[in-house]
C-alpha cells in the first residue's frame, strides 16, 4: 500500500483537541494495515500568529500544498481580538482555501438514527435525513475586491465588501453539485438572491445553462436563500444538494448543523479541480464548527465532525472506501450505543468527554 502524506493542522482551542481523536485514529489505520499514513504537523491561526506574528507561515503553506491532503482543525478565539485584520487567526483558513484553490466545499448534513432526538426538531422531520450543501469556497465577498473601511471627508467611515463571482467560478461549482446529485437522489437546489443581487442573477443564469446544456437527467429548483434558510428548518427532508455562494453557504451548513443534533457533528471537504495529468486533486478536510472557545480546554468537544472529515479524506483523497465506511458504521455504532458528548445528550443523559467519544469510535472500528 502507497504511502499517503497528511499535513495535519490542528490550529486553536477545541481544534486541538478534535484533532488528537484523529491523530489517535491514523495510528490504528496503521497498526491494523488499514491504511498508511505519513504525518506532518504545523501551526495555523492564533498559534501561528504567536509563534511566528501571521496567521499561517510560508513553510506551513508549502508543507500544504506538497501534502496529498491536509487536515484542519478550527482557528480563533478571543485571544486575538485585537490583532490586525490581515493576521486574524480566520486569515490562515481562508489563504489556504484560497491558495490551494479549494471552490468546492461540500458540507454533508446527515442525522444518524439515533440522534433523530438530538436534533431542533421533530423526529420524524429529521429522521433520514441526509443533504449536501455545496458552498462555493473562493470567490464571492469573502475575497472580493475592494475590500476596505475608508474614512470619508467629513470624518465618517465607509466599510466595503465586494460580492464577486465569474461565469467560470458559477460553473465549476454547479457541476459538482449536478455531478453529486447525479450519484444522490437527482435533485439540486440552487440557492441565491437574485432579486436583490446582481451576482444572484448571473448566478442564477449561469446555473441554468449549466442544467440545460449538460445535465437533463437531474432536476433543478432555485430558491432565495432566505427562503432556503426556513425551508431547511420547516421540511429539511425535501432538499438533496444544495449549491451556493460562499457567505450563503457560510450560513446554511451553520443551519444544517442543527439537524443533526450539532454543530459538532458536520464534517467537510474543501476541494480543488482535478490536475488533468494525474487526476488528482487537492484538498483540505475540516469540521463545519470553530475554534469553541466557551468549551475549549474542558474535553467536552464532539469529536465525530472532525473524525467524519477525516473519513471524507478516506474516501475523496485517498480512495479507502472501506476504512471509511467502517468508520461511518463506528460513528453509527457508538450513537447507536447511547453514547454522547454533551452537546447531542438529551437531559439527564450521562455525557462523555471527547477522548471516550474517540477511543470508542475506534474501539468499534475493530
Ligand atoms: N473552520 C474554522 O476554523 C472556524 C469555523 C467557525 C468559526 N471559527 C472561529 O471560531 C471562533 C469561535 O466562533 P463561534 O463561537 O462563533 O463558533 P464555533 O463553531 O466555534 O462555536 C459555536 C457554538 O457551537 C459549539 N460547538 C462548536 N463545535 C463544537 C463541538 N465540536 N462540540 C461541541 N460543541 C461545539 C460551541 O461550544 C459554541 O457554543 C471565532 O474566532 C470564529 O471565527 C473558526
Ligand atoms: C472561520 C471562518 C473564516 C469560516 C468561514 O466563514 O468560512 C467558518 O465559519 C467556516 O464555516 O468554515
Ligand atoms: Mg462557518
Amino acid at each position: 500500500m502507497a504511502t499517503q502524506k497528511l499535513l495535519l493542522l490542528p490550529g486553536d482551542g477545541i481544534g486541538v483537541e478534535v484533532m488528537a481523536e484523529v491523530k489517535r485514529l491514523i495510528a490504528f489505520l496503521n497498526k491494523t494495515g488499514l491504511a498508511s499514513f505519513e504525518t506532518e504537523e504545523d501551526l495555523v491561526g492564533g498559534a501561528a500568529y504567536d509563534a511566528h506574528g501571521k496567521a499561517i507561515s510560508e513553510d506551513a503553506m508549502k508543507r500544504a500544498d506538497q501534502a496529498d491532503a491536509v487536515m484542519f482543525g478550527a482557528v480563533g478565539g478571543p485571544k486575538w481580538a485585537d490583532v490586525p485584520y490581515e493576521a486574524r487567526p480566520e486569515a490562515g483558513l481562508l489563504r489556504l482555501r484560497k491558495d490551494l484553490g479549494l471552490f468546492a466545499n461540500l458540507r454533508p448534513a446527515v442525522c444518524y438514527p439515533a440522534l433523530a432526538e438530538a436534533s431542533s426538531l421533530k423526529r420524524e422531520l429529521v429522521e433520514g435525513l441526509d443533504i449536501m450543501i455545496v458552498r462555493e469556497l473562493t470567490g464571492g465577498v469573502y475575497f472580493g475586491e475592494p475590500k476596505e473601511i475608508v474614512t470619508l471627508e467629513n470624518g465618517e467611515k465607509r466599510a466595503v465588501d465586494t460580492q464577486v463571482y465569474t461565469t467560470h467560478e458559477i460553473e465549476r461549482i454547479a457541476r459538482v453539485a449536478f455531478d453529486l446529485a447525479k450519484v444522490r437522489r437527482g435533485l439540486v437546489h440552487s440557492s441565491e438572491k437574485h432579486n436583490v443581487m446582481k451576482s444572484g442573477v448571473l448566478w442564477k443564469q449561469v446555473v441554468s445553462e449549466v442544467h440545460k446544456a449538460e445535465y437533463a437527467d437531474v432536476k433543478l429548483e432555485h430558491i432565495l436563500a432566505d427562503n432556503c434558510g426556513m425551508q431547511l428548518v420547516r421540511t429539511p427532508k425535501q432538499f438533496d444538494v444544495i449549491v451556493c455562494d460562499n457567505l450563503f453557504g457560510d450560513m446554511l451548513s451553520d443551519v444544517a448543523a442543527m439537524l443533526t443534533g450539532s454543530l459538532g457533528m458536520l464534517p467537510s471537504a474543501a476541494l480543488g479541480a482535478e490536475d488533468a495529468k494525474t487526476g488528482k486533486r487537492k484538498a483540505m478536510y475540516e469540521p463545519v464548527h470553530g475554534s469553541a472557545p466557551d468549551i475549549a480546554g474542558k474535553g467536552l468537544a464532539n469529536p465525530i465532525a472532525t473524525l467524519a472529515s477525516f473519513g471524507m479524506a478516506l474516501r475523496y483523497s485517498f480512495g479507502l472506501s472501506e476504512a471509511a465506511d467502517r468508520l461511518d458504521a463506528a460513528i453509527s455504532t457508538v450513537l447507536s450505543e447511547g453514547l454522547r458528548t454533551k452537546d447531542i445528550a438529551s437531559a439527564g443523559q450521562n455525557a462523555v468527554s471527547t477522548s471516550e467519544m474517540g477511543a470508542a469510535v475506534i474501539k468499534a472500528m475493530g
